[in-house]
């Protein structure tokens, strides 16, 4: 291993974030390695949106550092801090298509605005590469209003890896997907972080996919992480708080 690999592709220490008087973040401390994938697991309200977006530069930390490929993002100027926001990658809960463009125009948007010196035959190589990664060349001509919730969560993702991102998050990938589509999400989930070679952080509240699709879980309470490590080191413990996470998740 070289030791730029051994660099960390996302560094956290202290990490502090509040909203007036209600503290969200309160020592958030992680690094995350290439080709790793997080899941973090939380409450609904524990702060795991919250995280990412900082982590994105869209929101800013109160204190602590937040180190991105290097860059710590609260501090660079706003043209480096779009530069960097190309290489990672942000799926959203709602899959956020643009409804009235159809799949390719959608495909083609962020390269277009982003990749300005691509002929169209590029642009067009591009969207059918990615479309055949995500298992959905059969719509490209269709408009999102025609595809099932998986079809556009795939789309979704596949918009944000025509950029070839060195970093994905994933905001609850499966949420609202029957268990059959779940699986084929989580299938996809693995196949980005092995072709792509990405560092992903999977928000979710799924145990199924963060058991199928993380390196290691990070579970966020009170502001911090609790405890990380494999799926089974963190639920093969007796720490009540955990463990009511586990039985809740299971039973509903
Ligand atoms: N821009 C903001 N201004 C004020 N409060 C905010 C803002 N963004 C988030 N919050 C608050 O921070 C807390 C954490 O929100 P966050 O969206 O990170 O939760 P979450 O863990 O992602 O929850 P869920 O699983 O329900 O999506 C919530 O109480 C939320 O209301």
């Amino acid at each position: 291993m070289q030791d730029d690999d051994k660099e960390p592709v996302i560094s956290i220490r202290d990490l502090k974030k509040s909203f007036g008087a209600l503290t969200v973040l309160n020592g958030i401390n992680i690094d995350i390695f290439k080709g790793e994938n997080i899941a973090v697991l939380g409450r609904s309200g524990s702060g795991k949106s919250v995280l990412i977006k900082i982590i994105s530069g869209l929101l800013k930390p109160d204190s602590g550092m937040v180190k991105v490929l290097g860059q710590e993002v609260d501090k660079i100027s706003t043209a480096a801090l779009q530069q960097l926001r190309l290489k990672i990658g942000f799926s959203f809960q709602s899959s956020a298509l643009y409804d009235s463009m159809s799949v390719k125009e959608n495909l083609a948007f962020p390269l277009v605005r982003n990749r300005r010196n691509l002929s169209s035959k590029e642009v067009n190589n591009a969207i059918e590469a990615v479309l055949n990664d995500v298992g959905l060349s059969q719509t490209i001509n269709q408009m999102p209003s025609e595809l099932s919730g998986g079809q556009k969560k795939r789309i979704g993702i596949a918009r944000t890896l025509i950029l070839q991102p060195e970093i994905m998050l994933y905001d609850e990938p499966t949420s609202g997907l029957d268990p059959i589509t779940s699986i084929e999400i989580n299938n996809l989930i693995l196949k980005v972080q092995q072709q792509y070679n990405t560092s992903s952080i999977i928000i979710t509240h799924d145990l199924t996919c963060a058991k199928a699709t993380a390196n290691r879980v990070a579970m966020l309470l009170d502001g911090k992480f609790l405890t990380t490590g494999s799926f089974e080191e963190v639920f093969n413990t007796q720490d009540t708080a955990v463990r009511t996470f586990y039985d809740y998740n299971f039973i509903n």
